[in-house]
C-alpha cells in the first residue's frame, strides 16, 4: 500500500495520530522536501521522532523516479509526506496514477493545508477564488499569466490567494553550462518581493485588474510558532520586512464582508486609512445598479 501522509504545517506533531501510527508501519518512508517546508522541524528531527530513516524525495526523483518510490508498494507498505495536505496545492497526483497502473492500492492520510489554515486571517474560505502561484521574476523572464485570474476573481468579487516561489536545488546558469553539479541555497519569496512584482506587471497590463492601493494581507508562516498576518495596501507590502518563510499574500476581493473588515483591523496599522483603502478599492468591477424591466402593458 501507499501511503499519501499529510504532515501538517509546522512541528513533527502535526502529523495526525493515524498518520503517525502508518509511518510506524511503513517500510520505507519518503519525504517530499520541494514544494514546502516545516517551519519547526526537518527531516532529522522527524527521523527521531518516528524512529525510522527519512527519505528525501526531491522533484526529480518524485517526477522522474516514481517506479523507485513504489518499488515493492504492491506488498510493503511505503509513506510518502507531504507538508501541508497530500492535495492541498500542488497536487500529487501523478504519484497515485502511477501507483493504480502498477496495482498498488493507495490511501491518503489529511491533514492542515495553507489552503484552509490561510482563513486564520479572517478572510471567508467560500470568498475565495481561484489560487495563484508567483515565481521569481528573471531579466528576461516575468511569467505573468496569474493576472488574468486575479482580473477573473476580482470581477466576482473574489480574493485570491496568491502562493510564493521556493526554489530548492536549483542550478546557476553559469553552473549548468559547465556542468557542474552544485546547487544554489533554498530561496523563499518574501511578500515585498510578490507585492513588487504584482505592482510591475500591472504598470506593464494597466488593465486595472488591480492598483498599487489594493488592500491586500500578507500570511507569514502559519501555523507557526512565529504566524503573523499584516493588513496593507500592495504599495505599503512591496516595502513591508516579513521575515522568516513560509509567506503567502492575499489579495482582496470586493464583496468583502463587514465581519472580515473587522477581523482585518487587528492587522493594519491605521483603521480608518485601510477602510478608506477598501472602500475605494470596493468601487472597481462594481456592477451597474439594477434597473428594472420596463413593464409592458397592454390594454
Ligand atoms: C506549493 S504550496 C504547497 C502546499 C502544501 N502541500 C499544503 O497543503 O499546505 C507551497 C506554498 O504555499 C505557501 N505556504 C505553505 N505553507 C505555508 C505557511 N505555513 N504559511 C504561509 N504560506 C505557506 C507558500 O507560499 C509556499 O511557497
Amino acid at each position: 500500500m501507499l501511503y499519501l501522509i499529510g504532515l501538517g504545517l509546522s512541528y513533527e506533531t502535526d502529523i495526525t495520530v493515524r498518520g503517525l501510527q502508518t509511518v510506524k508501519k511503513c517500510k520505507r518512508v519518503y519525504l517530499e522536501a520541494y514544494t514546502s517546508i516545516l517551519m519547526a522541524a526537518d527531516q532529522d528531527s522527524l527521523s527521531k521522532f518516528y524512529g525510522k530513516d527519512v527519505i528525501l524525495a526531491d522533484r526529480e526523483l518524485v517526477e522522474t523516479g516514481s517506479d523507485d518510490i513504489l518499488e515493492g508498494a504492491d506488498k510493503d507498505d511505503i509513506a510518502f509526506l507531504v507538508v501541508g495536505d497530500p492535495f492541498g496545492a500542488t497536487t500529487h497526483t501523478d504519484l497515485v496514477i502511477r501507483a493504480r497502473e502498477l496495482g498498488i492500492k493507495v490511501e491518503a492520510i489529511h491533514n492542515a493545508s495553507v489552503m484552509n489554515a490561510v482563513g486564520a486571517c479572517g478572510l471567508q474560505l467560500y470568498q475565495f477564488g481561484q489560487t495563484i502561484s508567483m515565481v521569481f521574476f528573471t531579466d528576461s523572464w516575468k511569467p505573468d499569466s496569474f493576472y488574468e485570474k486575479i482580473m477573473g476573481n476580482r470581477k466576482l468579487g473574489l480574493h485570491t490567494l496568491i502562493l510564493l516561489d521556493i526554489k530548492v536545488k536549483e542550478q546557476s546558469f553559469e553552473n549548468m553550462m559547465k556542468g557542474k553539479l552544485i546547487y544554489e541555497p533554498p530561496r523563499y519569496m518574501n511578500i515585498a518581493t510578490a507585492a513588487q512584482q504584482l505592482i510591475e506587471v500591472e504598470e506593464t497590463k494597466k488593465e486595472q485588474a488591480y492598483t498599487e492601493n489594493t488592500p491586500c494581507v500578507a500570511v507569514s508562516r502559519l501555523g507557526a510558532p512565529t504566524q503573523k498576518f499584516k493588513a496593507g495596501t500592495l504599495k505599503e507590502l512591496a516595502s513591508y520586512d516579513s521575515g522568516e518563510p513560509l509567506h503567502s499574500l492575499v489579495m482582496l476581493g470586493r464583496q468583502l464582508h463587514d465581519l472580515e473588515l473587522e477581523y482585518l483591523y487587528e492587522y493594519c496599522d491605521d483603521k480608518e486609512k485601510f477602510r478608506e483603502f477598501v472602500l475605494q478599492d470596493q468601487e472597481f468591477f462594481k456592477p451597474p445598479p439594477y434597473v428594472a424591466p420596463e413593464e409592458e402593458w397592454s390594454d
